[in-house]
């Protein structure tokens, strides 16, 4: 139970809803019990009534008696239908608080762990699959809410009934009790044992499907190169041994869930024919009534289903602690890019690296060495080099996206580890290499780092990047959805409205990690131009392998296998004729020539 205690807070927190849950538990029982006692009287009635009426026989009295007795019957019958009524508002009330209780704490508790999500560090997401993190966050929740709700209902109804049937039933006849009761543990046993058979079927064909869903969005989404590659057949094959796994694992759930019922069935009508049996032998004794019988018959009724809910419950309450392990294993992770003094101001965008070297945590890729620049507010730097030259790595470092091993970073002579990450994150434009956007409006995708969006301002950023034009000849316009279901921009035209989305927030630093690759020269020039005046008074950063992107910035850094080895303007790093920048240029220049 150890895992399960983080739950405590949630409980604690909808207190009212559980103390309301456990008395309507403790009512809706407690008026199940009482027509038991009232079928008791009414059958002992029923045996008393047939003798007095047999005694009068022939006489004026015998329909006094009659009617007398029926009268009785009758208002037992009407007491037996309002106390159902009764416990069925009970009933109702049970589930209005306790199941309630269990869907507001998996609302919470969705709620801190996405909040949580979204604090972590990119290597925490490095580490861990997106399947991982939507398992964690959907089902295992939803396991951990079944031992809130309904194990915890289905035990507290348990505990009550025990504790006011046992001794009602005691009063009655000791013998009869003993031999009533003895199926029940066998009964619960039992269904744990089955019940875990159950679920691990299941999952098994939980994850058979989750597999075979996978292969599938994968084959469409993939559909040009599947069918490009002549790998229809393939593919096909593939799916039908996926499918045929998955048929084989539903079948053998279905052969244990065929054994499941007739087991429950048979332990119920065990329990009741040994009631009828031991409880006529007690009659014919004299030591019971008949009304006893059909007494304990009803408590047997009562007993079956949450004793049978006792197996299914524990083993709930055995996966839900294995769910709340897994969560909590994710909720101790703790970030590690930490704000040392939380400043928040606004940034002018003089940029220093001091001798910065840094070495990727998961992989101990050493990306960075002894690197140091400056960019002062307005200018341009721009950053070229070979591919894996650790270009990238600058820009996630100046977003804080990772902290520096060896140097400083700091941006108005103030070290970013200083700045509240959201008031310097806030403030740089940042277009990340492999562009993202999400199935949503153009609109809102440009929008997306805006509170309270303008549309002129938008407007203005998409012309800015370029691609206003595109937006507005599509029928509808900024309206248009993008994704799976709307439209499928083409490489440029997402790196634009990319591009556009950073612009929006007009940024006090801009950072564009090859962001007009799948752009031709002269839209890449278009868009050079305009940044040279949105960015006026700003800072730009521009990381790109093409000579044609950075040859206009104020000053260009050439990094080799994360060192720099040149700096300056085009002009001076062309005219140092054995340097990488000018081998670059001559190449680039080749390969379009040709
Ligand atoms: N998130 C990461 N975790 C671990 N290693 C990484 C990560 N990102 C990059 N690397 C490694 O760090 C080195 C520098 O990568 P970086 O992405 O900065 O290069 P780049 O110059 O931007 O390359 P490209 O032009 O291909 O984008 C590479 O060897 C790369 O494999």
């Amino acid at each position: 139970m150890s895992a399960l205690s983080a739950t405590n807070k949630y409980l604690f927190r909808y207190k009212w809803h559980f103390l309301g849950g456990v008395l309507f538990v403790a009512l809706s029982t407690l008026l199940a019990i009482f027509p038991a006692q009232i079928v008791r009287y009414a059958f002992d009635l029923v045996s008393e009534g047939i003798d007095l009426y047999h005694l009068y026989a022939g006489t004026e009295a015998q329909s006094s008696v009659y009617k007398l007795f029926g009268r009785n019957v009758l208002l037992y019958g009407i007491l037996i239908i309002l106390l159902a009524v009764l416990r069925g508002i009970f009933l109702f009330y049970t589930r209005q608080t306790l199941i309630v209780m269990s869907r507001l704490i998996e609302n919470d508790q969705k709620n801190e762990i996405f909040q949580h999500y979204q604090s972590l560090p990119l290597s925490f997401y490095r580490r861990h699959s997106t399947g991982d993190l939507m398992s964690r966050i959907s089902e295992d929740v939803g396991r951990v809410r079944m031992y809130i709700g309904p194990a915890i209902m289905y035990f507290l109804q348990l505990v009550i009934l025990f504790v006011l049937i046992v001794p009602l039933m005691l009063m009655v006849n000791v013998k009869l009790t003993v031999y009533t009761l003895l199926p029940l543990p066998i009964l619960s046993v039992s269904i744990f044992y089955i019940n875990n058979i159950i679920q691990r079927k299941s999952d098994e064909i939980q994850r058979s499907l989750a597999g075979m869903t996978t292969f599938v969005q994968e084959a469409f989404s993939g559909i040009r190169v599947l069918k490009s590659f002549v790998r229809e057949e393939d593919s096909h094959r593939q799916f039908t041994v996926a499918s045929e796994n998955y048929k084989e694992k539903s079948l053998s759930l279905n052969f244990v869930n065929s054994l499941f019922f007739p087991l429950i069935l048979f332990l119920v009508g065990l329990s009741t024919i040994i009631t009828v049996w031991v409880g006529g032998q007690e009659v014919i004794r004299g030591t019971i009534t008949t009304g006893s019988i059909a007494e304990f018959l009803i408590y047997v009724n009562l007993l079956t289903w949450p004793v049978t809910a006792l197996g299914w419950t524990s083993s709930l309450v055995q996966r839900a602690e294995a769910s709340q392990a897994r969560i909590n294993e994710f909720l101790h992770e703790k970030t590690d890019i930490i704000s040392h003094h939380n400043v928040q101001r606004e940034i002018q965008g003089d940029i220093v690296f001091d001798h910065v070297s840094f070495t990727y945590p998961d992989t101990g890729i050493e990306a960075l060495r002894d690197v140091s620049f400056r960019i002062r507010p307005g200018q341009t730097l721009a950053v070229i080099g070979n591919t894996g030259s650790g270009k990238s790595t600058v820009a996630a470092l100046l977003c804080r996206l990772y902290d520096v091993t060896q140097g400083t970073i700091t941006v108005d002579a103030t070290d970013v580890r200083d700045y509240a990450l959201t008031s310097l994150r806030s403030q740089i434009g940042y277009v990340p290499q492999d562009v993202f956007l999400f199935s949503d409006t153009i609109r809102n995708n440009i929008n997306f780092g805006l509170d309270n969006p303008n549309e002129e301002r938008m407007r203005q950023a998409a012309q800015d990047a370029n691609v206003y034009d595109n937006i507005v000849q599509f029928p509808e316009g900024f309206d248009t959805k993008l994704g799976e279901r709307g439209i499928t921009l083409s490489g440029g035209q997402k790196q634009r409205v990319s591009i556009a989305r950073a612009l929006v927030k007009e940024p006090r630093i801009l950072i564009l990690d090859d962001s007009l690759s799948a752009v031709d020269t002269n839209t890449e020039n278009a868009i050079l131009n305009s940044l040279q005046r949105v960015m006026e008074n700003r800072t730009s950063l521009i990381i790109s392998h093409r000579v044609s992107s950075v040859k206009l910035a104020d000053e260009i850094l050439v990094l080799d296998d994360g060192q720099i080895v040149q700096h300056g303007t085009h002009d001076v790093l062309m005219a140092e004729t054995d340097g990488l920048y000018r081998a670059l240029y001559e190449r680039q220049l080749q390969s379009e020539e040709a």
